[in-house]
């Protein structure tokens, strides 16, 4: 048996443009059968561009993309995936019911309906009109909505935008359990914490450009630091004292860095006579260090040696 699981994405140096705007700059990935990756990156990123390369939406200004060794567009392929649609694409006057059974009506072999509406938590939603639900119970139906065709892959753009953090846990369980089931799931989304929940890999993209492809636990561990924030000293001054520290200057003269050693650089900077006033240490989150590694436009030299495997 072949030990290597074939891709069944396979995105080869992708270039998407929009007028002179590269919203993808040569991406390449590669998506094995059952993976469950995180696409991650600020506004702007090319996550959403991704995607719609994926769904056979947009084809690529140069560079190729496959799903499943063919054609996006091939009805085969399309047939093996699954997507969400945006809440306001609902018809708001179908029932629950309704829009389940017309969407599986489109696939050669779709999902039973009673496992889906188990997964999902929908049954109490079944005899209602898409128009009354909440906006939280309708983004659930747009999820449940991407596995209706039984999907070997399915296609989240930040799915639980919106959500309270139970519904948001909900969905995730819901995730997690088809992923368990062998969908592959490539999930976009802006937080680390989403990510961190769904995904085992975790591919970083900023201007159209993958900065990071590596383990979950290596990006998250890659991107911990602590958060010190003081004023009398400039972003200059920390980047003396520690070339790593990623900083930000606030209103008002406040500036925080972000650092990997906080008693370190707690150290270094007391021992640099540095007039400093105010100084706070917490822990950074990691939306902060990633938000803050991005801005950099290149990954953090901690994040390439993740890449490395160092
Ligand atoms: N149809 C379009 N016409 C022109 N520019 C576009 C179009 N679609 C996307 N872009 C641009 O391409 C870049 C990438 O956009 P994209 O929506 O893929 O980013 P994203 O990472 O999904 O962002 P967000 O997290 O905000 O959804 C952005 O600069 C965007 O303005």
């Amino acid at each position: 048996m072949n030990a290597k699981p074939a891709s069944i994405v396979e995105v080869d140096d992708a270039v998407k443009r929009f007028g002179r705007h590269a919203a993808l700059d040569g991406v390449s990935l590669a998506v094995a059968a059952g993976e469950c990756v995180g696409l991650l990156g600020p506004n702007g990123a090319g996550k959403t561009t991704l995607l719609s390369l994926l769904l056979g939406l947009r084809s690529p200004t140069s560079g190729t993309v496959r799903l499943f060794g063919g054609d996006p567009l091939d009805v085969r392929t399309r047939t093996r995936v699954g997507s969400t649609p945006q809440a306001s694409a609902l018809p708001e006057a179908l029932k629950v019911r309704e829009v389940l059974d017309y969407v599986a009506a489109h696939y050669p072999q779709p999902a039973a309906r009673n496992e889906l509406v188990d997964a999902f938590d929908l049954g109490p939603l079944l005899g209602k009109q898409c128009g009354s639900l909440s906006g939280g119970q309708q983004r659930r139906l747009a999820v449940a909505l991407a596995f209706v065709g039984d999907p070997d892959l399915v296609l989240l753009d930040e799915p639980t935008t919106g959500l309270d953090v139970d519904a948001r846990r909900s969905l995730w369980d819901a995730l997690r359990a088809k992923h368990r089931a062998g969908c592959a799931v490539i999930v976009t989304s802006h937080h680390l914490e989403e990510i961190e929940q769904l995904a085992e890999r975790v591919v970083v993209i900023d201007h159209g450009r993958v900065i990071t492809d590596g383990t979950l636990a290596s990006v998250v561990g890659s991107v911990s630091r602590r958060r010190v924030t003081m004023r009398g000293v400039d972003a200059a001054r920390i980047q003396a004292i520690d070339a790593d520290a990623l900083t930000e200057t606030a209103d008002a003269g406040l500036v925080t860095a972000l650092v990997r050693d906080s008693d370190a650089f707690i150290r270094s900077l007391v021992a640099s006579g540095a007039p400093f006033t105010d100084l706070t240490v917490r822990g950074a989150t990691l939306e902060e260090a990633f938000l803050a590694m991005t801005q950099h436009g290149e990954a953090s030299p901690a994040v390439k040696n993740a890449q490395n495997g160092s």
